[in-house]
């Protein structure tokens, strides 16, 4: 008997060693993915930084420069930004960015989704002479694109494989002979790789000297790094090679410093003055919202939250987990009176397609889709993207909330977390490289009830620390926590919600007490949780693990009451709607070359909220908000609707008064 205790004893001894071994092993191995990953950054770095190094033995130094300064297109610019684009002033680095383009330099631009960067090829490209070539990875982008340039008198086109004959026989003309309007021109970069026709059209163009720059957007695309890789990206090179005198800027969101010097290689534009800027959306407020464990109470709440917050169609996205979830929290949705469409990749493309441009028309409110709804999303007014369940990684939920707010005004960014969520998430992804790791990074931001949401983006893409203003729910909140060391509830019997057992569980599992074993079986992967590398000194309390319970843990679980404060609403005055319907009606009536015009084309949101507040009623008022073109082409409509609503208002018809004060407003009217 006693024999039998000394041998369990020893077998649970061995064992347990056998756990830390195994654990070790794994640390090693992550560390010798990570230092081969190193070892190709520091090769592809020294490469690039030979290149630059005899190019310039070649005495073409590149000098620096102060970007920001003056130059003789100063006024031109100043013009055709306001008159043109209708922009008021520039969002930061654009000035810098379209000077150094003009200038006749190579760019590299990484600029956070919504940035502004297409402003920094496109005024270029109206400056110059010539006719400017923009490659774009998508027919719905590029569509969008010349859409939204030809709603602003910019002769822009598009040469796809669905252009008709006719404009193809223009384009060709205007590339080859110089005849008729044409300034900007967008290709996919199939043309680029695949059309000999297209790319002896363009070297004579650039031989007559009429090629006056080459855009490379969506650039991230040329690496395999990248997290969209297009094959046909690579073959991108060729234009700098045939084009050598032609500034060439390339534009992404996101880029690793693998990516980026991937790109620069590919591209072949070792010189190219870089412009990185901050990965930061202060516009975004960030939030992570308890789940709960019965289906129905997370759609009713995401309802209530959408028809309180946002009872005037603003439009927002729902991602989900699964292609089936989708189609069901849409249903659910639609059941509960929220228009919205399921979008996944078992849907043929032109459905797909139709249930985009309802959505970007503003003819439904809301696109349920998974991770398949990603690039070419242009819509800048999204105010609300959802996360039914946990993203994979920090950065897919950066991409995918960072939707939100392309326009720069106030939206919202919500994740519904719940414990029992990761298990899901992780028998996905732990076969990726790095998945788990990248899984438990997010996994720790839903964690926590303390840390600044926007803190943990800095962190995850090395970038000094900013200050958050109170846009996110830890920032903003009131709650009072308390942070009790788990420690002793993970070997004792205790007295705690089964949530927060839940949230235990999980944090013993990011501190490496206990960690997740995956088994295959015929249909599924089952993720099992066993003892983790860690488990003995937390055991013996030499290791505290530290879990946040709000104290008040009753939140407010009513839809639009749990905006935490800080965060803004986005209700619309009645001018305001009145403008956004007058906007959606020019927009269906007004069409250029077939393709109709989206209603953000017309008018902006920040345009719409800026003529509320300074409600012009002549056109010389009107066009010192919105510009000569959009005054010229919309003006008449506007000012009777500016007309009417001012003599109400006088007439003592109050209703928008009242309305107002309740109001949180996003925009600030001033000089
Ligand atoms: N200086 C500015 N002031 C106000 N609005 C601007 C300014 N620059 C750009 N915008 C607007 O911001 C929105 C987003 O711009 P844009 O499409 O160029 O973003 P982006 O950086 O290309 O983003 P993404 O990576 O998502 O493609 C557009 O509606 C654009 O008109
Ligand atoms: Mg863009």
């Amino acid at each position: 008997m006693e024999d039998e205790e000394n041998i369990e004893e020893e077998l649970f001894l061995v064992e347990s060693q056998l756990h830390d071994i195994q654990g070790q092993i794994k640390t090693l191995l992550d560390r010798q993915e990570e230092l081969y990953e190193r070892q190709l950054q520091l090769k592809a770095l020294l490469e690039v930084s030979k290149m630059s190094r005899n190019k310039s033995n070649y005495g073409s130094s590149v000098t620096l420069e102060d970007w920001s300064g003056s130059f003789p297109w100063d006024s031109q610019a100043d013009d055709t930004r306001f008159n043109v684009f209708g922009i008021t002033s520039y969002r930061s680095n654009q000035r810098e960015i379209i000077n150094t383009v003009m200038s006749g330099k190579d760019v590299l631009v990484i600029m956070a989704a919504g940035g502004g960067k297409s402003l920094c090829y496109q005024l270029p490209a109206v400056l110059c002479n010539g006719i400017a070539l923009v490659v774009s990875p998508l027919l719905s982008l590029i569509q969008d694109q010349v859409m939204g340039l030809a709603a602003l008198g910019i002769p822009a086109y598009m040469l796809t494989s669905t252009t008709n004959k006719e404009v193809e026989k223009f384009i060709y003309r205007a590339l080859d002979k110089g005849e008729g309007e044409l300034k900007i021109l967008y290709v996919t970069p199939e043309k680029i790789s695949k059309s000999k026709r297209f790319m002896s059209k363009l070297e004579k163009c650039h031989h007559a000297g009429r090629l006056s720059l080459v855009a490379v957007d969506e650039a991230h695309c040329c690496s395999q790094w990248g997290h969209d890789f297009r094959p046909d990206y690579k073959n991108l090179g060729i234009l700098k090679i045939q084009f050598p005198s032609v500034p060439m800027i390339a534009l992404t969101a996101t880029a690793t410093s693998k990516v980026q010097m991937d790109l620069i290689e590919m591209l072949h534009i070792p010189k190219c003055v870089k412009f990185v800027s901050t990965v930061n959306r202060p516009n975004l407020f960030y939030k992570v919202y308890e789940k709960s464990p019965v289906g129905k109470v997370v759609i009713d709440e995401i309802a209530n939250f959408i028809s309180e917050s946002y009872p005037n169609n603003e439009s927002g996205i729902v991602y989900c987990f699964s292609r089936r979830e989708c189609e069901q929290v849409a249903k659910e949705l639609c059941d509960r009176g929220i228009s919205a469409e399921h979008y996944h990749a078992d849907m043929d493309i032109i459905a797909r397609e139709k249930i985009h441009m309802r959505w970007s028309q503003g003819k439904s409110q809301v696109i349920v889709g998974t991770v398949a709804f990603g690039m070419g999303i242009n819509k800048p007014d999204v105010r609300f993207v959802i996360h039914h369940s946990l993203s994979k990684s920090m950065e897919t939920y950066y991409q995918e909330s960072g939707r939100a707010g392309r326009d720069g005004l106030s939206s919202e960014c919500v994740l519904y977390y719940r414990p029992g969520d990761v298990p899901r998430q992780s028998s996905m992804v732990f076969y990726e490289n790095c998945g788990l790791q990248n899984l438990y990074d997010i996994v720790r931001y839903c964690q926590s009830k303390r840390s600044c949401r926007r803190g943990a983006f800095f962190q995850h893409f090395g970038e000094a620390l900013q200050d958050c203003n109170g846009m996110c729910d830890n920032c903003a909140s009131s709650i009072e926590l308390k942070e009790i060391d788990a420690t002793s509830y993970s070997n004792k019997d205790v007295d705690l919600k089964r949530e927060e057992i839940e949230q235990l569980i999980v944090q013993l599992i990011l501190d490496h007490v206990l960690k997740e074993e995956f088994q295959h079986t015929a249909y599924s992967t089952n993720a099992y949780v066993t003892l983790g590398p860690l488990w003995k000194p937390a055991l013996q309390g030499n290791r505290p693990v530290k879990l946040e319970i709000a104290v008040e843990s009753s939140q407010d679980r009513g839809g639009g009451g749990r905006l935490s404060k800080g965060a803004k609403r986005s209700w619309m005055s009645d001018l305001e709607a009145k403008l956004d319907e007058l906007r959606r009606e020019l927009s269906s009536s007004s069409s250029n070359r077939g393709i109709s015009i989206f209603p953000h084309a017309v008018l902006s949101s920040e345009q719409i909220s800026l003529l509320s507040c300074q409600k012009p009623t002549t056109e010389a008022e009107l066009e010192k908000v919105i510009g000569k073109v959009k005054t010229e082409k919309y003006g008449g409509r506007i000012i009777e609707l500016m007309r009417s609503y001012v003599t109400d208002a006088r007439a003592g018809n109050g209703a928008d008064a009242s309305k107002r004060n309740k109001k949180d407003k996003d925009v600030v009217c001033g000089e």
